[in-house]
């Protein structure tokens, strides 16, 4: 492929611009150009990356390639629900783990392949008309100021400038955009180094976890895939040399009898040696710039949430930037970004160190003393549980950040402030049966629930919210009123029509699917004020956006 502009209409200029095409950068500008918001893509390699480095994603994940059309494509070359096997000294099983099913409406843990995900990704990307995606291209040099960003870029020795009104910097770990805006990283990287071997054509069956191998001797993890894929990684100890370890005949002196019968030539995708780290962006936004998954946060492999950390970052900071881009939205949704990303990327660093930790010991004392631990864990069974349901990984809490949390009136504790709203299956006026995500659209919802939404203010027609009016099993859902935009659907088991406790609420959701309030209809006043501190919809009236429509779409 040529360096350069894929060839297709330019939408000019760009509101925003993206340093890196990777999954994080690519997902982060699908989300905006299919909300209308024309964003280029700078990107120093020519084609999408060929290296399976991340191999896990959480249901969260999906949930946000649902609405960028590729979760079905990317589910066909997965391993769907799998979880995670930890054995002790001598081999011996010490805890098997599986996240609780899923309430989101996708597998809870899959094990995938990034080169997939990164060409699915990359296909949407060339055809869509929003996105303007610069290969061959690097960024060196960035200004912004309160009117906006310019990016100096260079292709093939030509020296040019972008401008935007945002700029995301999703350009890895080495981050370019983060030296750059001089943010700090902070934390420590391992001592430990690590051999990874991603391998083909296996045809051993492997059960669907992952295996984590702390035996004391040679600490190994070993996750399976589908289509023949395997991945095994081995600790290498202090005196390894890493290059002698990289060459063909130690991979096959590791693989070759205890995991493999026999190597052929192609059956390694990949060896290499890293040392992994575990720091986050000391801020994660500056001005108008933004820091997004690896350039923000970098944590070891072992509890698999690098990417659905850098997943997640794209789907909050996006609506956060189209409503930017509406012009309703005030400072202090901009600055929820890092509220609401930072804390949850530093825990889930914190996590992937410690899980590291356990399975890097090989002192015997310290492994003894971890396998006496864990199988006096195994005997309490609510600390049993915490393991055996992943419990340790937290999903993010954002009731700090864009919430509006329950006044002096009744608390409907069923569906959690700040928490991801579940999907359950519903059932539509046509009797079509779906997700509960297929109606929400792009941007907010009001789902009313014992209540037609209907009566709400026009708050959230301002926003564009798409009101729901979510009706228990077994009641028809009815055709709306001429005039009356409300869509009326049914579930078909009690989910969210059962967390209320027969009082009618309704349910404010954010554009990435997390509860920002939940409220009787007495109370919608006190909630619409409290919102209009994060989004104004009368600015937004004010300004009148140009959102290109004829490029919004709707992907089903
Ligand atoms: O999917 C998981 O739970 C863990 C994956 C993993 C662990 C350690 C090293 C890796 O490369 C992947």
């Amino acid at each position: 492929m040529q360096g350069g502009i894929v060839e297709k209409r330019i939408p000019e200029p760009s509101r925003v611009i993206v340093i890196g095409g990777g999954p994080v950068g690519l997902v982060t500008a699908l989300l905006l150009a299919d909300a209308g918001v024309a964003t280029t893509v700078v990107e120093r390699a020519l084609a999408p990356g060929d290296l399976p480095r991340a191999i896990s994603l959480q249901d969260e994940s999906f949930r946000v390639f649902e609405q960028l059309g590729i979760a079905d494509a990317l589910k066909s070359e997965s391993l769907l629900d799998t979880g995670s096997r930890y054995f002790g000294l001598n081999g011996r099983l010490l805890a098997e783990a599986k996240p609780s099913p899923s309430r989101l409406g996708h597998p809870a843990k899959t094990q995938f392949d990034q080169p997939i995900l990164e060409q699915l990704l990359f296909d949407r990307a060339v055809e869509h008309p929003g996105v303007t995606l610069l290969l061959g291209t690097e960024a060196t040099a960035i200004t912004h100021d309160v009117n906006g960003v310019t990016v100096h870029v260079t292709e093939r020795g030509v020296t040019r400038q972008l401008s935007a009104e945002w700029l995301v910097g999703a350009d890895g770990g080495r981050s370019f955009t983060r030296s750059a805006l001089g943010i700090r990283l902070d934390g420590s990287t391992q001592t430990q180094r690590w051999i990874v071997v991603d391998l083909l054509n296996e045809r051993a069956q492997h059960e669907p976890f992952a295996e984590f191998h702390c035996d004391g001797k040679r600490p190994y993890v070993l996750v399976p895939g589908v289509n023949g894929r395997l991945r095994i990684e081995f600790m290498l100890f202090d005196h390894e040399d890493p290059d002698e370890m990289t060459t063909p005949t130690n991979i096959r002196n590791l693989l070759v009898p205890a995991f493999r019968n026999k190597l052929l030539p192609g059956d390694v995708r990949r060896a290499a040696v890293y040392v992994a780290h575990q720091r986050v962006a000391h801020n994660y936004r500056s001005g108008r710039a933004f820091l997004v998954g690896d350039a923000a946060h970098l944590m070891p492999p072992f509890a698999g949430q690098g990417l659905n950390a850098g997943v997640r970052d794209a789907a909050n900071l996006a609506w956060k930037l189209i409503e930017a881009i509406k012009g309703g939205a005030s400072e202090r949704l901009l600055d929820s970004y890092e509220i609401e990303r930072r804390a949850h990327g530093a825990k889930m660093v914190k996590i992937s160190r410690r899980v590291g930790a356990v399975v890097m010991a090989t002192n015997p004392l310290a492994t003894q003393t971890r396998d006496a631990v864990v199988r006096l864990v195994n005997l309490v069974p609510s600390a049993r549980r915490y393991l055996a349901n992943m419990r340790f990984i937290t999903p993010p809490d954002y009731s700090a950040g864009v919430a509006v949390l329950p006044g002096d009136g009744p608390k409907f504790a069923g569906v959690q402030i700040g928490r991801a709203l579940s999907q359950p299956t519903v059932t539509d006026v046509d009797g079509n049966r779906a997700g509960l995500d297929t109606y929400l659209g792009r941007g907010w919802a009001l789902i009313g629930v014992g209540i037609n939404p209907e009566k709400a203010s026009a708050y959230w027609n301002g926003i564009d919210a798409t009101r729901i009016h979510l009706l228990p099993p077994g009641v028809a859902p009815q055709k709306s009123a001429a005039g009356a935009e409300v869509i009326d659907l049914a579930e078909t088991a009690a989910a969210l029509t059962g967390a209320t406790g027969g009082e009618p609420v309704f349910i404010a959701v954010r554009p990435d699917r997390y509860v920002a309030a939940v409220f009787a209809a007495s109370d919608e006043q006190r909630v619409v004020e409290e919102l209009r501190n994060f989004i104004d919809d009368r600015a937004r009236e004010a300004r009148s956006p140009q959102l290109d429509s004829s490029e919004r779409r709707d992907v089903a």
